[in-house]
Order: C-alpha cells, then structure tokens, then sequence
C-alpha cells in the first residue's frame, strides 16, 4: 500500500468556502493546492502533499466534535493532539477549526482530519455545512451540565437530519474528573446511549481519561469499513467495551 503524505492541520475559516471539507469546497483545495478528494467515502489526498509535515499515511478520514458550547470539545481535540491540557479561560471556537493527526492502526496509518466545531448556536449554520462530509462524529456531553446532557437529543436529530446515513456516532460524556461538580451519572449516559444505539464513554479532556481511546475506536471502525476485509471482524461496541473493562473505568 502506497503512503501519502499528511498535511498539516491549520485553522480553517467560519466560512465552509475556504479550506471547507464540504465537498465543493474539497473540489477546489484540491485543483489549487495540496488538498484531499473523497472517493468511496475515503478521503484520499489528491497528490503528496507539500507541507512542512512528515507524517506519511495510508488512509484518510473526517471526523466532527459536536455538543453544546463549553463542554471541552477544543481541549479534547488538543489533549489528543498535543497530549495537553487547555487550563485557563475559556475561550469559544468561532466557526470551525480542524487538527490532523495520523494513527497507526494494525500497522496501517489512517489519518483523522479533526474538525472541532463551534458548540454555540450562531455558528449552528456552519456547522450544518460541514456535518455531510464527516465519516465520524463524536457527540460530547458535560457531565457537569444537565443541560449540554439534556440537549444531546436535540443533537441526535440535527445529526440525522444532516450527516451521512452510515455516519459513525460516539457519545462522549466529558468532564469526568470534575467529581465534585458532576450532574450527570454516568449510568444515565450509558442509558442514553443504549436508548439510541450509540457506543458510549466518559471522558477527560484534563486527565486524559479514555481520550486516546475514543479517537481510536472511531479510526478503527472506519478503517475495517474501508479495508472490508471480511476475515477480519470488528465491532466498535465491543471494542470499546472491553477496552473500558480491562481497564476499568479508567482509563487514560
Ligand atoms: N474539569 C474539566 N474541565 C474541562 C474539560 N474539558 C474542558 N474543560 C473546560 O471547559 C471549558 C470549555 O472547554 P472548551 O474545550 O473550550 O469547550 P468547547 O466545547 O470547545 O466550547 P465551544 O468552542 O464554545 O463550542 C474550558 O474552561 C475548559 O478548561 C475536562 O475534561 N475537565
Ligand atoms: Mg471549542
């Protein structure tokens, strides 16, 4: 299997025009500049690439961070990006923003195109451009705010309403350090999930717990979808359940 060459991950615009991984605006990053092309739901790099990354890759996808705004879908993006954790004021993502980062799955590189969206409800527009593109979303929750839990259903229904039909959907409750100010139990997001047939874990953005594991599971699952090797069985579910069981509850 030939290697492609990864670009680098760089803010994108509140416009899906610029840099949009809609798929016009994939059409035109990839006639003008190093850009990407999608061709059986697998985004593949049009040519090599000619940024100043190194990392190499053999398949690549999109994956949305979408919830309520301030329920860590930045720090999740840089916790797993960068393996730090965004202490401080809490500054809003405006419009849309994307990292990449290419894993090593069963000795294939899959690369995941992030886009962390804007969880604030005027940006909602923007975000609805850029939900048909994606081949994986994770749903986040804070299980320190009744309402972001309360309003995931309402997320259910916009992501049916506008993402792929075959989309892969991860309900993530983040925040699960925060002990003291924690709302949701994580029965009642397990509950949930099981209600909507969506794999489930909690997450921290801050300690780390189970973030390596989400962004996982998900390039897993697309990368045996790709692969459609029928000699080899992969069920998200079960990964990540039993990833959750072997270690616990808490895993980082
Ligand atoms: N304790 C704790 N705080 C977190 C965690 N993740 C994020 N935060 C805090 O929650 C606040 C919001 O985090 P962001 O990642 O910016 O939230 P967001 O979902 O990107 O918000 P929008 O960009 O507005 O949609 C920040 O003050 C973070 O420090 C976490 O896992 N644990
Ligand atoms: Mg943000």
């Amino acid at each position: 299997m030939s290697r492609k060459k990864a670009a680098k991950g760089k803010a994108a615009t509140s416009s899906p025009s610029a840099g949009s991984p809609t798929g016009k605006g994939i059409g035109k990053a990839a006639r003008s500049s190093p850009g990407i092309v999608q061709m059986n739901g697998v985004v593949h790099p049009s040519r090599p690439s000619v940024s100043n990354s190194s990392e190499f890759y053999d398949i690549a996808f999109k994956v949305m961070l979408v919830g309520d705004s301030g329920v860590g879908k930045t720090c999740l993006l840089v916790r797993f990006k960068d393996g730090a954790f965004l202490a401080g004021s809490f500054i809003s993502t405006v419009g849309i923003d994307f990292r990449n980062k290419v894993l090593s799955i069963d000795g294939v590189k899959v690369k995941l195109q992030i886009w962390d969206t804007a969880g604030q409800e005027r940006f909602r527009s923007v975000t609805h451009a850029y939900y048909r593109d994606a081949h994986a979303l994770l749903l986040l929750y804070d299980v320190t705010n009744k309402t972001s839990f309360d309003n995931i259903q309402a997320w259910l229904t916009e992501i049916h309403e506008y993402a792929q039909q075959d989309v892969v959907l991860m309900l993530l409750g983040n925040k699960a350090d925060a002990t003291h100010e924690r709302v949701v139990k994580r029965e009642d997001g397990e509950r949930l999930a099981k209600e909507f047939g969506v794999p489930f874990m909690e997450t921290s953005a801050r300690s780390g717990l189970n973030v390596e594991l989400a962004f996982t599971a998900v390039a897993k699952e697309l990368k045996h979808r790709s692969m459609k090797d029928p000699s080899e069985k992969f069920k998200l579910q079960e990964y990540v359940s039993k990833e959750m069981k072997s270690t616990g509850c808490c895993r980082s």
